[in-house]
């Protein structure tokens, strides 16, 4: 489903964090959104998933206004994977990843709801985690969890925040891969460059609450833009192992 964000401003008191930004994502692609900082990336976020309201501006999942439709409504069009990991006060895994299906609170679990569990656990590496205590899993395996939850909710987009935080190199590339094998569309934050170039359709990148590139990764990563935003030398090179382009950076001399 896509995702159509135009001029969208939001102020905190006087301080605009976001100004006049558009964004288009087509369905099923995957974007990229990078950014220094206080660049404004988790508002935007929170803005498309309907917990932040603009001052100005539109957002459109499909057909639905987000601004216009009931809580409810905009809940069942989006998956969210948060920057903080939710306190889960003693609940098993099971119970955590089964919120993403919850109706109403009298209601049981169908038949389909374990199966979208089940499928979206195994999807994600997690299966055996499922009678684990949530709070005693690393952070990697939390993460894992968390993205099964937002899959097995079953929504048309999926949005991430910074995912790959606290997760070991190794870890960091599972996930992409996971995120890059789904057919949602997806809007992906991320901070290492790389992995946004590498894995993303296509890249925004903001700062100072601005669009200041968007498109593909290569121009949109460009290393004027790199300069601009993050005040780095940037490279893009063929990886010397995957032949595949690669993005470096460097403090300037
Ligand atoms: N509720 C709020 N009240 C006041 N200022 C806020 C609020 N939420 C965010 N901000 C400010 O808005 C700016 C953008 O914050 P945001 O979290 O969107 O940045 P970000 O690009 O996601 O940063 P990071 O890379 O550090 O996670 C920051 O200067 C932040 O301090």
């Amino acid at each position: 489903m896509r995702v159509v964000i135009r001029d969208v401003t939001v102020a905190f008191g006087r301080t605009e964090v976001l100004r006049e930004v558009d964004l288009d994502v087509p369905d099923g692609s995957m974007t990229a959104i990078v950014g220094p900082n206080g660049s404004g990336k988790s508002t935007l976020l929170r803005v498309i998933y309907g917990g932040l309201r603009p001052d100005r501006g539109t957002v459109h999942i499909g057909d639905t206004d987000v601004l216009a439709a009931s809580p409810r409504r905009v809940a069942a069009l989006r998956g969210v994977v948060p920057q903080q990991q939710p306190a889960a006060g003693g609940l098993r895994v099971a119970d955590v990843v089964a919120t993403a299906r919850q109706h109403r609170w009298y209601e049981r679990e169908t038949a389909a709801d374990v199966d979208a569990i089940g499928s979206a656990m195994k999807r994600c590496g997690a299966a055996h985690l499922l009678h684990r205590r949530f709070d005693s899993l690393s952070g990697g395996e939390r993460q894992r969890v968390l993205l099964a939850r937002a899959l097995a909710q079953g929504a048309p987009v999926l949005l991430l925040d910074e995912p790959t935080n606290h997760l070991d190199p190794g870890a960091q590339l599972e996930l992409l891969a996971i995120v890059r094998s789904l057919e949602t569309t997806r809007i992906i934050v991320l901070h290492d460059l790389d992995h946004a170039l590498t894995h993303a359709d296509q890249v925004t990148v903001l700062h100072e609450g601005r669009v200041l590139a968007s498109g593909e990764p290569e121009q949109a990563l460009s290393p004027g833009t790199v300069r601009a935003a993050f005040g780095l030398h940037s490279a893009i090179a063929p990886h010397p192992l995957t032949g595949r382009p690669h993005l470096t950076c460097a403090l300037p001399e």
